[in-house]
């Protein structure tokens, strides 16, 4: 009898897993292009996977199916699609799937941009918000941006009276580098541990954080890859150089008692007990992953805006000059350049709009992750599913934008299209729960810088160069920088 229940119970199992499999298998996935065996749609990417993605997605559709080594992922490219993942279904997509190396300089996952959807990254999120990225807070550190930004002008000033030209990547780097550290950890990064190094780390770290890894798509043999390739090498440096510099300015709050108004000394406090983060007790390495997003996503993304900004606009001597001639009759002779200024600059922020249309820093987003099952138009997107946003499609959709490949500020004209995270056709900040929460404190320092740049100087290209020579590559990394360094001359005006 006994052998009877054995074989009923061993036939069932199978029934069930025959049932499982067939409803696997009868699973609407998005459309897509042939795979490969073992690496799949991986030889599709290229060196620019937001420029390959979009035009895959040309041929397969807005919304379509990519297989990564063992990982199944969809992308979405048009307004609809994008709102669909941001939006409707943002609950149930705003998770983070499990990334080898930003794991690695996250401290294991203890920051907000990567950390999967749950109790703590909501924590972080509120707290940080609260305390780190609100308007009052933004509005306080003003006279940081003010000082740093007259010294940044002052060194413009030395090299326009010699007429040598600026590396403006390099420089705008080091401005909001210097802003960052003053406003995030209460020290001058003249003096601190990344000083002569912070260009190569953090851009290192943006492609540590970017890359597509092989240990995210094999699970064996992907580590040996990324050890032959120098990817995990590179991770270990940049670790490194920024545990060490993390160290450094936790030491100098603990030494110096004054220091007790910033989000290191709110973390410091947190680990102490003396103030909760809801029920997590926090320990030093969540400190550091906290910090690790204060420190890259700050430093890297507001100093490429202007450079791509500036960049645009050589590229285009009419709108300069007629940008150039807008701030000019808003500031006048003033010295101080208040929040009432900007607003009246109405060209200003059309060309910054285009800016981000057409080089979003951040193309493809940062990589989400399915929590549960998802029939999203009409397809099945299986939990665990990665989710990839190509915003870079989205912004060159011709559908979508006349000419898009033409930079035209004055598309924005009599347009209320805004860049908040509320019009699906323009996202360079996201949108949803993962929504960049810095754009009040990055959009305050491109203002100031962009407006002292075209306020106080002419600018022209170094000799032999035309304007239709002006170099458009993007580079790729999770933010996606000018590729070759902007070099331009400033000249002294009589605002100068
Ligand atoms: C012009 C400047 C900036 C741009 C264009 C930008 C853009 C972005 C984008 C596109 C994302 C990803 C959103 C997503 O995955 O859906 C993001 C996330 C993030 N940004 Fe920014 N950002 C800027 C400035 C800043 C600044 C100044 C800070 C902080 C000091 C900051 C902190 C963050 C953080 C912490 C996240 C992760 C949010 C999360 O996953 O919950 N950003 N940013």
């Amino acid at each position: 009898m006994s052998l009877w229940y054995i074989i009923v119970a061993i036939v069932f199992c199978a029934f069930l897993l025959v049932a499982k499999n067939t409803r696997k298998t009868k699973k609407k996935l998005p459309p897509g292009p042939p795979r490969l065996p073992i690496i799949g749609n991986l030889h599709q990417l290229g060196s620019k996977p937001h420029r390959s993605m979009l035009k895959l997605s040309a041929k397969y559709g807005s919304l379509m199916s990519l297989k990564f080594g063992d990982v199944s992922t969809v992308v979405a490219s048009s307004p609809e699609t994008v709102k669909d993942v941001l939006k409707t279904f943002d609950a149930d997509c705003c998770s983070r799937p499990y990334l080898t190396y930003p794991a690695r300089v996250s401290y294991n996952l203890n920051d907000l941009a990567f950390s999967p959807y749950s109790k703590y990254w909501r924590q972080v999120r509120k707290m940080t918000v609260i305390e780190l990225y609100t308007a009052k807070r933004v509005k306080s550190f003003r006279h940081i941006r003010e000082e740093e930004v007259a010294s940044f002008v002052d060194f413009i000033k030395q090299s326009a009276s010699l007429a040598n030209p600026v590396n403006l990547n390099k420089k705008l780097m080091k401005l909001s580098g210097s802003v960052i550290c003053r406003v995030g950890f209460g020290m001058n990064l003249k003096g601190s541990k990344l000083e002569n190094t912070y260009e190569e780390v953090i851009q290192g770290t943006m492609e540590v954080l970017g890359s597509f890894a092989a240990a995210d798509y094999f699970p064996v043999i992907g580590k040996l890859i990324d050890r032959i390739t120098g990817l995990h090498s590179k991770c270990e440096k940049v670790f490194k150089a920024m545990d060490a510099f993390f160290d450094q300015s936790i030491k100098h709050h603990l030494e110096d008692e004054s220091l007790k108004d910033d989000i290191i000394a709110l973390l410091l406090k947190m680990e102490r007990g003396e103030t909760g983060l809801g029920e997590f007790q926090l320990t030093r390495n969540h400190t550091k992953g906290i910090l690790l997003n204060v420190l890259i996503a700050g430093i890297d993304t507001s100093g490429h805006t202007i450079t791509w900004v500036m960049t645009h606009l050589i590229a285009n001597p009419r709108v300069l000059k007629k940008v150039q001639a807008e701030v000019r009759e808003v500031i006048k002779n003033k010295n101080d350049i208040t929040e009432e200024d900007i607003e009246k600059m109405e060209y200003l922020k059309m060309v910054i709009k285009e800016t981000f249309r057409i080089n979003p820093l951040v193309p493809i987003l940062v990589p989400r992750e399915a929590s549960k099952d998802v029939k999203m138009g009409g397809y099945d997107i299986p939990k665990k599913t990665w989710i990839h946003v190509n915003i870079w499609a989205v912004h060159r959709n011709p559908n979508v934008w006349k000419d898009p490949e033409s930079f035209i500020p004055e598309r924005f004209m009599n347009n209320e299209i805004d860049y908040k995270g509320l019009d699906f056709e323009l996202l360079p900040f996201g949108s949803g729960r993962r929504m960049c929460p810095g754009m009040g404190m990055g959009m305050a320092l491109v203002h100031l810088t962009l407006i002292s740049l075209l306020y106080r100087f002419d600018w022209k290209l170094p000799e032999g160069m035309e304007a239709k020579d002006v170099d458009l590559e993007e580079s790729y990394g999770l933010v996606c920088p000018k590729k070759v360094p902007l070099r331009l001359i400033p000249v002294p005006t009589t605002w100068t």
